[in-house]
């Protein structure tokens, strides 16, 4: 129960309406409770009629009163039945919502390498199916356990009132029932566990397979993907029959036990009613009818139980997420504005996941205003400079200014909303264009919108689609071509009028002449806004301010076009092989 103690301030928040809740509980149960002593009276007054003990006009009266009653407290029972699942319940939900948005805010704070080490099926699992079984700990385990309590207790003090012999034998059977599901709750919940595995596999692999049914149709290997679904649903189909075989026993080992109760009331009962024990032969009715009301509370101890061990665990697998604190921490709470001045003193960093180490002693310095390009083989860490000035991941060695003061005495908000990134690959939402756009400036107006879609060339081809800027891209949508998709993404960063602008690679599905065009309006838009250009053409790159190459982490080359096209080297290879490829 350690786990779930992170519950009980939900508890506290929703305390009012959970003891309303235990209060209508109570209350069912006791008007619940009527039925039996009314059943027993309504028996006794025939028996009395018919040994001639009343007369026929109070015999007519006193059962009507009976059935009046009856009638009368089953409409209350019934009424504040549906009172309970509305307060217990609805509180399940609240809790529930709130916890979703609790561990939602968390994911929102983690940093990237929380998200490179651990799978989004993860991280959704645990805000949805994790939460659903709390949820049933906080609602269903707690309204029941309450019923349990209060039916039982009211129901013992009327039995043991009749007879105290009758009730002890009536109960026998019942703690073994309650055991007897426990076990078997168990046992679903394992089988149940399996099933959901095989299901996720299962649907796994048909997302992969539907997503990539281009390289599948392409390789013309449908007969072995269809054979690896049937493969994978025969074993979903077995775990799905063990399940069923356990589910099959649950009703009618409850059908068994009640079962044997009431045939030890009717033959305990009858012997005392023979031997005078008894008064009254209604008491018998009674009982009958308090075994079958007790039955099922008495079973749900034993599920009960299974559902708060569920939820415990549940609770577990979230707790370790919301227990991981960020490792990018803002530590500034006033607003830092930024101009963009951007220094690196001998920066060293190592990524955590991997040991690579992606950047070796590098040093650099641009103004506020200037551009700066990066050129190198893949994988020689361009695109790392650039996480590491949206601070996305904190270094080891050397120090990262900002405006002449280290990133981390920054407010990370305000150094966030001073960038504009476009990232390698362009990710666009499932979502109109013109909200893809307005992603950089959520106020932007129309003109605004269009604006920064000229400037990145991409209107002319928006205007093209039936729909314009309403059109819907994604899964449902229609997709944009790679190109495309980068100018968007450019349109996007630009919208925002950021103080640094990153661009990491993001006109390399544009051909060579939309790219000129475009860089001639990136170089009027950021003309005082400090610009960093990753690329791999020399085009990108030739009107940088400053120009660095680099190679397996380290800066191998620094300059400006001019001095970099006289130095023999990398840029200077580059250019005159990216040259001879124009002139062809
Ligand atoms: N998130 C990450 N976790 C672990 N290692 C990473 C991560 N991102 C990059 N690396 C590694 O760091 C090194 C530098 O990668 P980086 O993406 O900065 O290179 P790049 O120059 O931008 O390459 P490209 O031109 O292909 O985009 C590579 O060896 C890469 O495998």
């Amino acid at each position: 129960m350690k786990a779930l103690k992170h519950l009980n301030k939900y508890f506290l928040k929703y305390r009012y309406r959970l003891i309303i809740g235990v209060i209508i509980t109570i209350i069912s149960k006791i008007f619940a409770l009527f039925t039996p002593r009314l059943v027993g009276a309504s028996i006794n007054v025939v028996s009395d009629y018919l040994d001639g003990n009343i007369s026929k006009a109070i015999f007519k009266s006193e059962l009507l009163t009976n059935v009046i009653y009856l009638v009368g407290a089953a409409v209350i029972a019934g009424l504040f039945t549906f009172l309970m699942r509305q307060t217990i319940i609805n509180v399940s939900r609240y809790i529930e919502y709130d916890l979703k948005n609790e561990i939602y805010k968390h994911y929102q704070v983690l940093s990237l390498s929380f998200y490179k080490s651990n799978r989004t099926g993860d991280l959704m699992n645990r805000i949805s199916e994790d939460v659903g079984k709390v949820r049933m700990y906080v609602g269903p385990a707690i309204m029941y356990t309450i019923n349990t309590i209060t039916l039982f207790a009211v129901a013992v003090i009327y039995m043991a009132d009749r007879s105290p012999s009758l009730t002890l034998y009536t109960l026998l059977p019942l703690p073994i029932l309650s055991v007897a599901i426990y076990k078997l709750s168990r046992l679903i919940n394992h089988r149940s566990t399996i099933v959901q595995q095989s299901l996720s596999t299962l649907s796994t692999f048909s997302q992969e397979t539907f997503s990539g049914i281009s390289v599948i149709k392409s390789y013309g290997i449908e007969p072995r993907t269809n054979a690896e679904f049937e493969t994978l649903s025969a074993e979903n189909r077995e775990k799905q029959i063990n399940l069923t075989k356990v589910q099959a026993l649950f009703f009618p080992m409850m059908i068994l036990l009640i079962g044997i109760s009431n045939l030890i009331v009717i033959y305990v009962g009858g012997m005392q009613y023979m031997n005078g024990k008894i008064e009254h032969i209604g008491t018998i009715a009674e009982f009958i009818i308090y075994v079958n009301m007790l039955t099922w509370p008495v079973a749900t101890v034993g599920w009960v139980t299974s559902l708060v061990q569920q939820a415990e665990a549940s609770q577990e697998r979230i707790n370790e997420f919301l227990n991981t604190e960020p490792e990018i921490k803002n530590t500034v709470d006033e607003l830092t504005p930024i101009k963009g001045d951007i220094e690196f003193k001998h920066v060293s960093f190592v990524y955590p996941d991997t040991n690579i180490e992606a950047l070796k002693d590098v040093s650099f310095s641009l103004k506020s205003g200037q551009t700066l390009a990066i050129l190198g083989k893949t994988g020689s860490g361009k695109s790392t400079i650039l996480d590491l000035i949206g601070r996305l991941y904190d270094i080891d060695k050397g120090s990262i200014l900002i405006d002449n003061t280290n990133i981390t005495d920054l407010n990370l908000s305000s150094l966030r909303e001073s960038i504009g990134y476009v990232p390698q690959d362009a990710f666009l939402f499932s979502d109109s264009i013109r909200n893809n756009i307005m992603f950089g400036k959520e106020d932007a107006t129309e003109n605004e919108v269009i604006d920064a879609a000229k400037n990145a060339r991409v209107h002319k081809n928006i205007i093209g689609f039936s729909k314009g800027y309403d059109t819907i891209l994604g899964e449902r949508g229609i997709t944009l071509s790679g190109g495309q998709k980068q100018r968007v993404s450019i349109a996007r960063a630009i919208i925002k009028k950021p103080d640094i602008l990153l661009f990491d690679d993001c006109l390399s599905a544009v051909d060579t002449e939309t790219e000129e065009k475009i860089l001639k309006n990136l170089i009027k838009l950021t003309k005082d806004k400090t610009t960093i250009i990753v690329s791999h053409r020399i085009s990108s790159a030739k009107n940088a301010d400053q120009i660095i190459v680099l190679e397996d982490g380290k800066i191998i080359e620094s300059g400006n076009h001019e001095s970099l096209i006289n130095t023999d080297g990398y840029y200077k290879e580059l250019y005159m092989k990216q040259l001879s490829e124009k002139e062809m």
